[in-house]
C-alpha cells in the first residue's frame, strides 16, 4: 500500500529584490522586481507502509519545502499529493491524526508547563483513549527513558532530553506515518543511538513509515534502506542506499603515508586514479577500479617511493554524496 503518493509535485517562491536609492525604493513602492524560484522542481514519488526512507540533500535543495507540502503546511503550486489517502492541504483537520511530525528546530511542547501536562493536553487534541494512551505511552516512555523528565518543564530539560520528549510527543496518537526533519541535530552520540533503536522497534512492531530528513549520514546509514537525494528541487536519486555506493563509486581509497615528502610528479597517474593530498607526507588515491587495479597500484608506487604505512578505505557515503553533488552525477 502507498502511504505517499507524489506526482510532479512543483512548489514555486518569488523572491523579490529592492532597487537601490531613494528613488528605487520609491520605485519599490509601486513596482517590485522578482524572480520564481522553484524550490521542488517536479517532482513524483511513492513510500510504501513501513519503509523507512531518508530523504536528503544540500542547504536549500527543498527538503523542507517538500515537507511541508507532504503535511499540509504549505500548498504545492502545482502537481498532486495523497498521503494517507487524503489531500494533506485539503483534508487537514483530519489528516493530522494520521501523521506525526519532529522539526528538531521547533517545539511542539509548551515550554512553561510539565512535559506530562503537555503530552496531556496532546492526548486530548489527537482524541486518544486512557486505554490506549496507557499502553501505547507506557511503553513510549519506558524505551525513551524519559520517565524521570515527565514532571520537569520543557525549558529546564537539556537539548537531548527535549528530543527525547518531542519525539514521544509526535507519537502519542500512534500515526502510522512519521516526519523526521533533522531529529538528531546538536545530540551526543548515546542519545543519537537511542533515538535510533527506538525508530527502528516502532517501525518493526507497529509498520510506522519514517521520512527522514538529515544532513547526518550516519542517522541515513543506520535506519534507512531507500534513500532520496534531491538536488536544487530535483530528485537526483532514488533507491538503496547500498546501490548509490556501488552505482556511483566502484573502488577504493588507498592512503599512502611515506618516509619523506613526496611530490606529485612521482606518484602514478592514469585516468582510474585519482591523487589527492591530505599533508606533507601522507597521499590519498581514489581508485576507480577492482581489488587488481588496487594492488597494482600499491606496487607502482612502493617502486618509486618508499612507504611508512598503507591503508586502504572503503569510500564514505558521505564523499559519495558530496561527489555527486560536486560533479553533479545523475544516477538511477
Ligand atoms: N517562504 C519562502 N519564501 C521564499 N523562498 C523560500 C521560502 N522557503 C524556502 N525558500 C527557498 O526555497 C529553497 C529550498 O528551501 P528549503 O528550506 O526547502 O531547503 P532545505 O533543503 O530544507 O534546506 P536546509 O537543509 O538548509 O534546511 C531555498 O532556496 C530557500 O531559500
Amino acid at each position: 500500500m502507498n502511504v505517499i503518493q507524489v506526482s510532479n509535485l512543483r512548489k514555486e517562491f518569488k523572491s523579490y529584490s529592492s532597487r537601490s536609492g531613494l528613488s528605487g525604493a520609491f520605485r519599490d513602492l509601486f513596482t517590485r522586481n522578482y524572480k520564481v524560484l522553484a524550490a521542488v522542481d517536479n517532482i513524483s514519488l511513492t513510500v510504501k507502509q513501513g519503509e523507512m526512507v531518508g530523504y536528503i540533500g544540500e542547504n536549500g535543495a527543498g527538503k523542507s519545502t517538500t515537507i511541508k507540502m507532504l503535511t499540509g503546511i504549505l500548498t504545492p503550486t502545482d502537481g498532486s499529493i495523497v498521503v494517507n489517502g487524503m489531500n494533506p492541504h485539503k483534508e487537514r483537520e483530519q489528516f493530522v491524526r494520521t501523521i506525526g511530525v519532529v522539526f528538531g528546530q521547533r517545539s511542539q511542547l509548551w515550554w512553561d508547563i510539565a512535559v506530562q501536562e503537555s503530552f496531556r493536553l496532546l492526548k486530548k487534541v489527537y482524541r486518544v483513549s486512557d486505554e490506549d494512551y496507557n499502553t501505547h505511552m507506557g511503553q513510549v516512555i519506558e524505551t525513551l527513558e524519559i520517565g524521570p523528565l515527565l514532571d520537569k518543564p520543557v525549558r529546564k530539560l537539556s537539548l537531548g532530553q527535549r528530543m527525547r520528549c518531542e519525539l514521544a510527543a509526535a507519537l502519542i496518537h500512534n500515526p502510522p506515518l512519521l516526519f523526521l526533519d533533522e531529529p538528531t541535530i546538536g545530540l551526543d552520540v548515546l542519545v543519537k543511538l537511542k533515538i535510533r533503536k527506538f525508530l527502528k522497534e516502532i517501525n518493526e512492531q507497529y509498520k510506522t513509515t519514517i521520512i527522514l530528513t538529515t544532513h547526518d549520514i550516519t542517522d541515513i546509514e543506520a535506519l534507512c534502506e531507500r534513500v532520496v537525494l534531491l538536488d536544487e528541487g530535483k530528485i537526483v536519486y532514488d533507491g538503496k542506499l547500498n546501490q548509490l555506493q556501488t552505482n556511483a563509486v566502484e573502488g577504493k581509497q588507498v592512503e599512502f603515508e611515506f618516509l619523506t615528502e613526496v611530490l606529485s610528479a612521482t606518484l602514478p597517474s592514469s585516468p582510474q586514479v585519482h591523487w589527492q593530498q591530505k599533508d606533507a607526507t601522507t597521499w590519498l588515491c581514489a581508485v576507480n577500479g577492482d581489488e587488481q587495479a588496487v594492488s597494482e597500484l600499491i606496487s607502482k608506487v612502493v617502486q618509486i617511493n618508499p612507504i611508512k604505512n598503507v591503508r586502504i578505505n572503503e569510500i564514505s557515503t558521505e564523499e559519495i554524496i558530496r561527489k555527486i553533488y560536486e560533479e553533479g552525477m545523475a544516477i538511477s
